[in-house]
């Protein structure tokens, strides 16, 4: 039996401890979504398909994917994604990209499948970069998925340095063709997801020649297996490229062209073109082919939070249940979230995840904002949001993958068995800090940026700073803490323009010391990027605020603005070096900051559960449901982790026999021969 308990769902047979947990919740977890999700129609939608979702069994996992091969991992990650596609149009919008998402990560988890590139790397370039006649022609039948597509760009000797990727797409004049062709094998793609075995059709990124003069990376359509028998086409080599930390549920590639022709109307061409007559028609930004990325990047706060903030749904419940040790009370053993170090543990990193999903709304509306743009031929907003995506990108996924380690290690012994989930997220997140561009690489882009602009406040133009980088120029005045929030900032503000200011500085004197440029660059590589980190975080911590700010809903703002304390608390403590530095910050004041984050954590603790249960994962989601007794528990809802632990152990292959054969082949005959 469900009943509404002050605004919040109890349910009759979870465990007492979580049922207690969720009884001291200041505020209502469906009105907390509505804020994370954006709105009661977004959040009230997640739910409404999650339920629908967990009444059909065969979207269901049919076994515990820790105890699968590669080769089960794969055939069940496609029989669900298939399955799924059966169901798709009945439950979600399917022009609602948000939806699609959701849903694909409720039922396909973290381990990948063979269409998760397919909408999100395959479809997105060939809309951005292709004209109209091409979408006419691929993009219909993409979206029906009568073709499957990956995104094809990385080399097995270069991905960070695009300008140097080896395979070529050379005009022919006589037939009117592009050639593509794998010089060596360092230029054979390696890495696209879905590549290896799934897809039929690719995005291949490749140096255009034309006349033997090399345009650099441009992206091709390019079909590479046979619609019919799956064969891949002459002149082509595929393959997986092996195990990998995590997505083994998906066949990660590498692609090979020998000599390839394909039609010269398949170089996506919305925004450049090579004319019959071979003449290169340039594009409106130099960096028009990489507007994908952007794209992708974009997304990147929203999503990592949501992977940080599953890892902490699992374990903020698992450590309101697990009772171990004494406080006062020697009569009962405490609930170890009681405890000061794993409030310290887990809290911070729940705080992060609402910072990220918001400050990822708001990047993937400034995405929106430019595409828009981009179409109507505008494209001066491209660098500003290159370089404020490249710096988010890093930052997240950095700090996402120190909370979900955090979440592990809160969860002690059971948090390293993947029975606890926790792994198969960290690997899936930790993928982030490489892909979509490493991160050093992205923070010394945003630094690029940095440095141009302390060098135009340096000139006395300040009116040329752009909103983000404004800051830059400010006086420096002192700042009472305890007058709130946009003390924190200024504080900030300064901590990363003095950061920024003294990487330039560096910078230059090193080239006035006769350093060639791109040397000097190297040499202030890590305080280059110390700024660009310093950026991105001021950057999250002022959309937060701003988030907070717009609500209205006082119980709502009430525990945001306790877990808004928390991070600027969090944050200004983790880079108070700076500031301690040049005497900007006193000692006193960094007592208070000590003292306000303790005092936080005490105000979160019993808001703790309710804080993660309004990102409402469904069970299923966080592989802690229970339909058949297969699937990793410690995450559920209902907070009964022991006997589903028991259960999960005995669904082991190696308990479906009591004598195995290792035993039988070797220990054995060793104590035989030891007895002798
Ligand atoms: C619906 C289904 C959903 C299913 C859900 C399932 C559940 C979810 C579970 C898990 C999901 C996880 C999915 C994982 C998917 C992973 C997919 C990964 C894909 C990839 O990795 S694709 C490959 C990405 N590769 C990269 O990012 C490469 C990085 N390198 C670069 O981008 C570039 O090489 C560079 C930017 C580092 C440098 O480029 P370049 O040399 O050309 O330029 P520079 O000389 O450095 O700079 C010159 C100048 O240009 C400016 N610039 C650079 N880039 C841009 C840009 N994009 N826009 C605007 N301007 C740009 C740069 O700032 C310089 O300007 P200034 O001269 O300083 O003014
Ligand atoms: C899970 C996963 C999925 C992926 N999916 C795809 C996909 O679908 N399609 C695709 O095309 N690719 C994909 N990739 C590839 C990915 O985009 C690249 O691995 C990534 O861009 C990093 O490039 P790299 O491997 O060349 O790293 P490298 O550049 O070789 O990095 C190695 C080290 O060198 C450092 N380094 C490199 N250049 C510089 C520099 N200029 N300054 C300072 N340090 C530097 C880096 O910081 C890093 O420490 C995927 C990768 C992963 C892990």
């Amino acid at each position: 039996m469900t009943m509404v308990f002050l605004n919040k769902e109890i349910r009759d047979g979870d465990n007492p401890d979580l049922t207690e947990e969720r009884k001291t919740a200041t505020f209502d977890t469906n009105k907390m979504a509505e804020v994370i999700y954006g709105s009661e129609k977004l959040a009230r939608r997640r739910r409404e398909i999650s339920q629908a979702v967990s009444l059909i069994p065969e979207l269901a996992d049919s076994k515990p994917l820790p105890f699968l091969s590669r080769n089960e991992k794969i055939l069940e990650s496609t029989r669900k994604v298939t399955a799924l596609n059966e169901h798709l149009p009945r439950l979600i919008n399917m022009n609602d990209e948000d939806e699609a998402w959701h849903i694909h990560s409720e039922v396909i988890g973290f381990e990948g499948n063979p269409l998760a590139l397919h909408h999100s790397l395959f479809i997105p370039p060939l809309v951005i970069q292709g004209s109209d006649e091409q979408h006419e022609k691929w993009l219909g039948r993409a979206k029906r998925r009568e073709i499957i597509g990956c995104y094809a760009q990385t080399e097995l000797g270069h991905g960070s340095n695009i300008r140097k990727l080896e395979t070529t797409a050379t005009y022919s004049l006589s037939t009117q063709e592009f050639i593509l062709h794998t010089p060596t094998i360092n230029a054979l793609k390696w890495w696209p997801g879905a590549l290896g075995k799934s897809s039929n059709h690719a995005v291949v990124v490749a140096s255009l020649i034309i006349k033997e003069q090399n345009y650099g990376p441009h992206l091709f359509m390019v079909q590479i297996r046979d619609e019919q028998s799956h064969e891949p086409l002459p002149g082509i080599a595929v393959g997986d490229i092996g195990p990998k930390m995590a997505f083994n549920g998906a066949d990660n590639g590498f692609l090979g062209f020998n000599n390839f022709r394909i039609p010269r109307g398949n170089l996506l061409n919305r925004h450049c073109n090579v004319e019959v007559d071979g003449t290169y028609v340039r594009p409106p930004h130099d960096k028009m082919n990489y507007a994908g990325m952007i794209r992708v990047r974009s997304r990147m706060a929203a999503e990592q939070g949501t992977f940080m903030a599953q890892a902490l749904t699992i374990a903020v419940r698992y450590s309101a249940v697990r009772r171990q040790g004494f406080l006062e009370n020697k009569s009962q053993e405490v609930k170890v979230l009681d405890y000061q170090t794993q409030q310290h543990r887990l809290f911070p990193a729940i705080a992060r995840s609402y910072a990220f999903i918001f400050c990822g709304f708001e990047t993937i509306q400034k995405y929106e904002t430019l595409q828009n743009e981009m179409n109507s031929g505008n494209v001066s907003l491209m660098a500003d949001l290159h370089a404020l995506t490249s710096g988010i990108k890093s930052v997240v996924t950095y700090q996402t993958g120190e909370g979900i380690e955090q979440a592990r290690m809160a969860c002690g012994g059971h948090g390293y068995s993947m029975a606890s989930y926790i792994s198969e997220i960290y690997g899936c997140a930790i993928g982030g800090c490489t892909y979509e561009g490493e991160n050093m690489v992205m923070l010394l882009q945003l630094a690029r940026y940095l440095v141009k602009s302390v060098e135009l406040a340096m000139r006395g133009k300040p009116g040329d700073l752009g909103p983000m980088v404004a800051y830059l120029a400010y006086p420096d005045i002192k700042v009472d803490l305890v007058t709130g929030p946009e003390a924190y900032v200024k504080m900030f503000q300064h901590i990363s323009k003095r950061q920024s200011i003294k990487a330039t500085e560096k910078f230059h004197r090193k080239m006035e010391s006769g350093v060639s440029r791109d040397e000097a660059w190297n040499q202030c590589a890590v305080e280059l990027t110390r700024a660009s980190r310093l950026h991105t975080r001021l950057y999250i911590i002022e959309t937060f605020i701003r988030r907070v700010d717009s609500i209205e809903d006082l119980s709502i703002k009430m525990v945001l603005t306790d877990l808004m304390n928390l991070h600027l608390n969090y944050e200004l403590l983790d880079v108070a070096s700076y500031a301690l530095e040049d005497g900007f910050m006193s000692s006193t004041q960094m007592g208070f900051i000590k003292n306000q984050l303790y005092s936080s954590l005490e105000k979160i603790r019993p808001n703790a559960v309710s804080l993660v249960d309004s990102f409402q994962f469904s069970d299923l989601q966080l592989r802690s449901n229970l339909l058949n007794f297969l699937f990793q528990v410690l995450g559920r809802r209902d907070g009964h982790v022991y006997q589903n632990l028991f259960e999960w152990a005995k669904s082991s292959p190696l308990n479906q026999t009591e004598v195995l054969p290792s035993v039988t082949q070797y220990l054995k005959p060793m104590m035989e021969k030891a007895k002798l």
